[in-house]
C-alpha cells in the first residue's frame, strides 16, 4: 500500500490555510505551520480559521502546529505562503528543519525588494536547492472562493516536468484543477505584475472611473507583463494564461482581492498610511511595485502603468495628476 503525500503548509494565513484545505481534499496528510497558538487550536480542536475564514470547516487530514520541526518533519511538498518580503529570513530559519528531498512550493506573487529577485530564487538561494526542487503555483485563486469550493483553474510550473506532474496530482480536487507548466518566470512575473495593476485598476475604480478604463489597463497591463517576461527568457504565451490572463481578471474584477481594494480605498482618497490601517492581510503590489519597477529598468523594458502605481503609492503623485500624465505619453502603435 502506498502512503499518503505529506505536505508541510508554512503558514496559516489567507492562502495557506486554503490552499492546505485543497491539498487535504485531494488526500493529502497536511500539516500547517501557525505563528499563534490560537490559531493551530482552532484548526485542531474546532476544524476552523475563524481570522481567515469563520464558519468554513476545514477537513480532518489538516492538522495545524506552530513547531516548524514538526510541520516539516516528513513533507514530500514543503509549501510557503508568507509575505514575499520576510521570505528570505524565515526561510533562513526553516531551511535547517527541511526533510531531505522535499519540494518547496511557492504560493508568492511579489518580488524581492533591493534583490529584485523572484520568489523561487530566494528559495533556491537559502534553501540550497536546485530548481528542480522548486516549484511554483499561480493562476485565478481568491482564497475565499476556494475555501468555498467554487471551481478554479491555476498553474503548477517546475523546470522539472515530472515534478510539475507530482504536484498536479498532489492538489488536483473535483473544485481545483491545476495544469502543469515549466515555464517558473513566466508564472512568477505573472502574479507579481497582475498584483500592481490589480492597485492600478482598484485607483481607477476609486476615482469613480468606468469599464474602459479597466478593459485598457489590464490589457496595457498584460503588455507590460509580457514585454517584462519576454525580456527575461519567460515564455509570451505564459501570459495570456491562467498565471497572466487569467489572475489579471480575477484580481482586478473583485472586491475579495486585498491590491484591488488597496488601489480603490487610494483612489478614494485615502493617504498611504490610512489605507495600510486599514489593510488588514498582505497586499503584494504595494512593495513589489517597487520591485516590478527595478526589474524593469535593469531589463530596459518600459512598465509605464506599474512606474505610476510607484509614483501614486509611494512618491505620493495626486491621481488626477498621474492620470494625465499616464495619458499623455507620446503615441504609439499597439505593441506587446
Ligand atoms: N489570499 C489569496 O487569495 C492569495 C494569496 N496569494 C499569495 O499568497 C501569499 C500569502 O498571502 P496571504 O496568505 O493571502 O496573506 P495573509 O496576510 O492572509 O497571510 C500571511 C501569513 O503570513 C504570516 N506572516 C506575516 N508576517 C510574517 C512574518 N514576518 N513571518 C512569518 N509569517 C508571517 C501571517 O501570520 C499569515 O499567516 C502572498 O504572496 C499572496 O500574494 C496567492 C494567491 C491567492
Ligand atoms: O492572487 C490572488 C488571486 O489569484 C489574490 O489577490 P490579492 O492578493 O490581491 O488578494
Amino acid at each position: 500500500m502506498t502512503r499518503p503525500v505529506k505536505a508541510a503548509v508554512f503558514s496559516a494565513g489567507s492562502w495557506g490555510t486554503a490552499f492546505g484545505m485543497v491539498l487535504a481534499d485531494a488526500g493529502c496528510e497536511v500539516t500547517l505551520w501557525a505563528r499563534r497558538p490560537e490559531v493551530a487550536d482552532a484548526i485542531n480542536t474546532g476544524r476552523t480559521n475563524p481570522d481567515y475564514f469563520p464558519g468554513a470547516e476545514l477537513p480532518a487530514n489538516l492538522r495545524a502546529t506552530t513547531d516548524p520541526a514538526e510541520a516539516a518533519r516528513g513533507a514530500d511538498f514543503t509549501v510557503l505562503s508568507i509575505p514575499s518580503q520576510t521570505l528570505r529570513g524565515n526561510l533562513a530559519e526553516w531551511a535547517p528543519l527541511l526533510a531531505p528531498d522535499t519540494v518547496l512550493v511557492s504560493l508568492m506573487k511579489g518580488i524581492e525588494l533591493g534583490s529584485a529577485k523572484r520568489m523561487s530564487e530566494v528559495i533556491e538561494e537559502v534553501a540550497k536547492v536546485p530548481a528542480e526542487r522548486v516549484a511554483v503555483v499561480t493562476g485565478p485563486n481568491l482564497a475565499r472562493e476556494i475555501v468555498a469550493r467554487q471551481p478554479a483553474a491555476s498553474v503548477v510550473a517546475c523546470v522539472d516536468e515530472a515534478v510539475a506532474r507530482r504536484l498536479q496530482a498532489a492538489c488536483h480536487t473535483p473544485y481545483f484543477r491545476p495544469y502543469t507548466s515549466t515555464d517558473v518566470i513566466g508564472c512568477e512575473l505573472g502574479g507579481a505584475v497582475k498584483n500592481v495593476i490589480g492597485l492600478a485598476v482598484g485607483i481607477a475604480d476609486g476615482m469613480g472611473l468606468g469599464d474602459n478604463t479597466k478593459g485598457s489597463l489590464i490589457t496595457r497591463g498584460l503588455a507590460e507583463a509580457t514585454r517584462l517576461g519576454l525580456a527575461m527568457g519567460a515564455d509570451p504565451l505564459t501570459f495570456s494564461g491562467l498565471a497572466g490572463l487569467g489572475d489579471l481578471v480575477a484580481t482586478c474584477s473583485s472586491p475579495l482581492s486585498r491590491n484591488h481594494t488597496f488601489g480603490t480605498n487610494l483612489g478614494r482618497g485615502m493617504t498611504l498610511e490610512e489605507t495600510i490601517a486599514v489593510t488588514k492581510q498582505t497586499a503584494e503590489g504595494v512593495k513589489s511595485c517597487q520591485s516590478v519597477a527595478d526589474l524593469a529598468r535593469r531589463h530596459g523594458v518600459d512598465m509605464p502603468i506599474t512606474e505610476t502605481v510607484v509614483d501614486i503609492v509611494h512618491h505620493g503623485k495626486p491621481t488626477l495628476v498621474a492620470l494625465k500624465e499616464l495619458m499623455g505619453r507620446s503615441a504609439k502603435p499597439e505593441r506587446h
